[in-house]
């Protein structure tokens, strides 16, 4: 894939006016939609819940990428299908059975995806690797945005990459936490297909010049 991806999390974005954000991001040069969500359980935070997230996929015109940091997510799986999401990703450490965890969002029409929290090795994916459409690397512990990147996780990229690479999988290789304009483009000469960035691009000035930047710099 030469075409890299830029998905604005929406949980940097200001709630009081988040139908704006997600105009506003459906109108700039970003590419998805990357929706956190949080259960207060498997990460140290909640971030939205079913009406918020239902409005954000109703307001939504570009793809949705949805990031469960919740326990049990196959609870959820048929939820986010209706809803409409393009990828489902849910994270290595909450799924008992992950193997039939990534059939179940299959069989739902999504794209499934696997999150790997910054402790847990790429090695763990060897024998699945190959049914999985994205790997989201954290690049930070997940539960809150706004926190700084760390720098280990270029070796995961690279990693993850030969594993990629060795296995002839598809998988994508999408990057969550810190991502700003001083690791992205180092990001993706590593291996990375897709940048999730939040403050970065919420908390700045010129949130559409931002994500256009970001784009070019990655390009
Ligand atoms: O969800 C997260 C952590 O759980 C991410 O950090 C978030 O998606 C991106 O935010 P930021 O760019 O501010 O790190």
């Amino acid at each position: 894939m030469n075409t890299k991806l830029v998905a604005p999390s929406l949980l940097a974005a200001d709630f009081g006016n988040l139908q704006r954000d997600v105009e506003m991001v459906n109108q700039s040069d970003a590419d998805w939609h990357h929706l956190d969500i949080m259960d207060g359980v498997f990460v140290p935070n909640i971030s939205y819940g079913m009406p918020v997230i239902k409005a954000i996929a109703q307001h939504a015109t570009k793809p949705l990428d949805v990031h469960l940091m919740i326990i049990d997510p196959d609870r959820y799986i048929k939820t986010f299908a209706d809803l409409g999401a393009n990828y489902l990703t849910v994270h290595y450490e909450a799924c008992n059975h992950l193997h039939r965890t990534l059939q179940a969002i299959k069989s739902e029409g999504m794209k499934a995806g696997v999150a790997l929290n910054p402790h847990t090795s790429v090695s763990l994916l060897e024998d699945t690797i190959q049914d999985i459409d994205l790997v989201c690397m954290m690049s930070v512990n997940p539960g809150f945005g706004g926190q700084s990147f760390i720098e280990n996780t270029y070796q995961k990229v690279s990693d993850l990459k030969n594993l990629i690479e060795r296995k002839n999988s598809k998988a994508l290789i999408e990057i969550d936490g810190g991502v700003n304009a001083t690791n992205a483009k180092k990001l993706v000469n590593t291996g990375a297909d897709v940048l999730v960035a939040g403050s970065f691009v919420f908390k700045s000035q010129d949130p559409t010049e931002t994500i256009k930047n970001l784009k070019e710099q990655i390009a």
